[in-house]
């Protein structure tokens, strides 16, 4: 598992080794480890992640992307969408709150979203992990960064105009309670009001790529492709 950091310097004392082990057993430990393996307390067995945030409008083909992203360069693909879903599905004690959250196209609260993100990010066997429809919001993206302790190294903005966006949802047909016309408006609301700020920080910090979403899929790609192709070629990735 990747929150796992496994194999501890021999020079260290048993008691150190039981202290650390004990503090390495939850994901809390995870940034202590990559802090401890930057000092050189712990041998770096297990990589550093490498973190890819996928942002754009509903509609403009974040997921479909994503599942070429993942066919080409091994990453591990988690939907904040498909996350907020699965709790819905399960019945779970925040199901209800997110169904409604969802319908009204609004966003869940960040801490519910954060949890549920950090939980599959420990479950995975991989460190490259595409986070699909997230952060939507700044509020959501310090919650990442207090709760997960890292920041992306990529984010990628699939910029795609509204009426193809809306034309895409309306015909997606997958059966999701927010893809009718009377939610993507308030969708593109939010989207314009809470996720575009997100987009220019990270355009200001100089980490934002940005895709032009039309055409077809694969032209789209041919967009996308390079873009890990470089990142590949370092040793972080
Ligand atoms: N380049 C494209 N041209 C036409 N249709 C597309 C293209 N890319 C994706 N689609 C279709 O548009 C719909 C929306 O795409 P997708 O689900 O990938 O968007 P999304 O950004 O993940 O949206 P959401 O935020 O609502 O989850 C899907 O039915 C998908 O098959
Ligand atoms: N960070 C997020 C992501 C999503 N939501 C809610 O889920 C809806 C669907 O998300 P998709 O990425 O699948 O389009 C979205 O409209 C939000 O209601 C969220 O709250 N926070
Ligand atoms: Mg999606």
């Amino acid at each position: 598992m990747w929150r796992r950091v496994a194999s501890l310097s021999s020079s260290i004392s048993s008691s150190f080794l039981a202290q650390t082990a004990s503090r390495l057993n939850t994901w809390e430990s995870l940034t202590t480890g990559i802090a401890q393996q930057a000092k050189g307390v712990i041998a770096p067995k297990e990589k550093t992640p490498f973190i890819t945030f996928v942002l754009g409008g509903p509609g403009s083909g974040k997921g479909t992307q994503c599942i070429k992203i993942v066919e080409t360069f091994g990453f591990a693909h988690l939907s904040a969408g498909d996350l907020l879903r699965r709790e819905i599905a399960s019945k779970s004690a925040d199901g209800a709150m997110i169904l409604n959250t969802i319908k009204e196209g609004k966003i869940v609260p960040s801490q519910v979203t954060v949890k549920l993100i950090q939980k599959e990010m420990e479950l995975s066997d991989n460190h490259k992990f595409l986070i699909d429809g997230f952060p939507r919001t700044e509020e959501n993206r310090v919650s990442f960064e207090q709760i997960i302790g890292v920041e992306p190294n990529v984010v990628l903005f699939f910029d795609c105009p509204e009426e193809e966006m809306v034309k895409r949802v309306l015909n997606r047909n997958e059966g999701r309670v927010d893809d009718n016309l009377e939610t993507i408006k308030k969708r593109l609301t939010v989207f314009q009001a809470l996720s575009l700020p997100v987009i220019n920080y990270y355009s200001e910090k100089g980490k934002l790529y940005t895709i032009k979403a039309i055409g077809t899929e694969d032209e789209i790609f041919e967009q996308v492709r390079p873009i890990f192709a470089a990142f590949e070629k370092r040793p972080s990735l």
